[in-house]
């Protein structure tokens, strides 16, 4: 994708905390319909394909060494690469829970409601 695309793209869209995992998914489903590739998307073919895209997400990690948070020292083009390969591990998650039939939003809520319980701020 462009960067003038994706200027536009982000100028049109509104702030991240107000995007839903479900908004996602229906697009996601959508996306797939459109273009008769809902037969592909099994849970295994969408499994690789996730796995895939962390491969790529790696890749933009590897050899740089140790990353600032905020990534201060990174290029807008090495950023915007970033946000296209995160995203791209998000959009294959969100298609996998949904063909799997499973709510990943209310799911993750319920794992960090698990993961209070094991790890309490008292033993912290
Ligand atoms: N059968 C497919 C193929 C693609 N996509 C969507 C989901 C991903 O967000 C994106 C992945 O597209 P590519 O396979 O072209 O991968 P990249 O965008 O990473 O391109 P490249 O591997 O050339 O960097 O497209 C999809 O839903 N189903």
């Amino acid at each position: 994708m462009g960067s003038s695309m994706n200027e536009e793209l982000k100028a049109s869209s509104s702030t991240w905390e107000c995007v839903s995992l479900s908004e996602i998914k229906d697009k996601l489903a959508e996306f797939a319909e459109v273009r008769g590739w809902t037969q592909y998307h099994c849970p295994r073919n969408l499994l690789l394909a996730l796995v895939g895209e962390v491969g790529e997400l790696s890749e933009i990690f590897q050899w740089r060494g140790e990353v600032a948070k905020g990534l201060p020292d990174w290029s807008s083009d090495d950023k915007e690469h970033l946000e296209e390969e995160l995203s791209d591990v998000l959009l294959y998650l969100v298609r996998l829970a949904d063909v799997c039939g499973l709510d990943l939003g209310q799911a993750a809520l319920a794992k960090i409601t698990k993961n209070a319980m094991k790890y309490p701020v008292s033993a912290s």
